[in-house]
């Protein structure tokens, strides 16, 4: 996927900007508080509904407008039902996106759209930001929402069986909490069972898949940190009993705790290192490494499936990386034929030496400039 121009309006400190990247890497600089990291925030909203600094109610939207707007239009290969790409065939794509951190307008290839998750399917970004190490050092949260997009973005049947597990969860907690009785709780018991089982053997095997070439990332990356795992942890404990018998068993202690103790919405996945005892021993830098391994590992396995690379943003890449991680990054992503966008105050060390073709921005009061 190759974003061919991407329009701001009412974005943090931006008024109305419009940006025509290249197809390959393209470069952000500008002092500090100039609006680098807005515009991958911009196009981090219109995969992920949100910003990697938060919400679109968390000061997204200009100070003093009523919403924020954000218009995209990407080149991706045609693909056949399923799935493949189809004889080098490219097509133009387009979506909107109008937020006002309350309520929210969009548009894809010319239609309204009645879900987000509709618009969020159709552009894939992977980015990688200074909050990335939260992603291995964070809460479990962070994973598992790295896992279920992933598989939001690969598995077309995953979605439906995400919505029935939330919907059953959250009815079970309901009742939980309104004391019900055994019977209206068998009902959902079931039902949440089905969609936990099915959930977690999609996460089970996504992370599975991933695996290989998170390992082999991990090993060019970050290599003191020898062989390295990726370890899911279900949400109960799946290798002694099904779900539908955890939920039983912790049934009485749910009612008193008024919510479900046990399913895959506690789930967890861990990585495990060959030279290290665990994730506490990892520098704040290798804490990076991996985070970025993880998150390339999915650009990758994303790319294998649906045939093409998702765009790639790295903001503020020279703070959060070594010179020489920097370079082997770009490096890898370019031979990929990703497009990257990448953010700093100055040209990254990487690039202002060696001989990477790049299309260079100059962000400063409010506007946007091709160098
Ligand atoms: N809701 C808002 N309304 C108006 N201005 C805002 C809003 N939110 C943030 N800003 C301003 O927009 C800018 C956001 O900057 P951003 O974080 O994108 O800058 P940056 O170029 O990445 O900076 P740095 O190099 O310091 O990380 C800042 O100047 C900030 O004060």
């Amino acid at each position: 996927m190759r974003v061919t121009r991407l329009d701001l309006r009412n974005v943090r400190r931006f008024d109305e900007v419009s940006i025509r990247p290249a197809s390959g890497l393209n470069v952000l600089t500008g002092g500090n508080g100039a609006g680098k990291s807005s515009v991958l925030e911009a196009l981090h909203l219109m995969a992920y509904g949100r910003s990697f600094r938060g919400r679109v109610r968390d000061g997204l939207v200009r100070s003093g407008a009523p919403a924020l707007e954000v218009f995209v239009e990407w080149r991706e290969p045609v693909t056949g039902s399923d799935g493949s790409v189809v004889g080098g065939t490219e097509r133009t794509r387009r979506a909107g996106l109008r937020h006002s951190g309350q309520d929210w307008d969009g548009r894809l290839d010319g239609q309204s759209i009645a879900q987000l998750g509709d618009l969020l399917s159709a552009l894939a970004v992977v980015t990688f930001e200074p909050g990335s190490h939260a992603l291995v050092a964070g809460s479990a949260d962070i994973r598992r929402r790295y896992l279920d997009w992933g598989l939001f973005h690969v598995e077309q049947a995953f979605t439906p069986v995400w919505r029935r597990y939330a919907r059953a969860l959250r009815q079970r907690n309901a009742l939980l909490k309104s004391r019900a009785g055994d019977a209206q709780l068998d009902a959902w018991d079931h039902e949440l069972a089905q969609a936990g089982e099915l959930l977690s053997g999609y996460r089970e095997t996504f992370l599975a898949r991933l695996e290989p070439g998170f390992r082999a990332l991990t090993g060019e990356l970050a290599p003191a940190l020898g062989g390295t795992a990726l370890e899911y942890s279900p949400g109960w404990r799946k290798h002694e009993l099904p779900l539908a018998d955890a939920l039983l068993l912790a049934r009485d202690r749910d009612r008193l705790a008024g919510f479900t103790s046990v399913g895959p919405h506690r789930a967890d996945w861990r990585v495990g290192f060959a030279s290290l005892p665990g994730r506490e021993a990892l520098s704040r830098g290798q804490t990076k490494l991996v985070a970025l391994s993880a998150l390339l590992a999915q650009a990758d396995h994303l790319a294998a499936v649906r045939g093409c690379w998702p765009v790639v943003a790295l903001d503020d890449l020279a703070s959060e990386l070594d010179r020489d991680h920097q370079e082997r990054v770009i490096d890898r992503l370019l031979a990929s034929g990703a497009q990257v966008w990448v953010t700093g105050t100055e040209l990254p060390p990487a690039l202002a030496a060696g001989d990477r073709g790049f299309s260079l921005f100059h962000v400063e009061h409010g506007r946007i400039e091709p160098r």
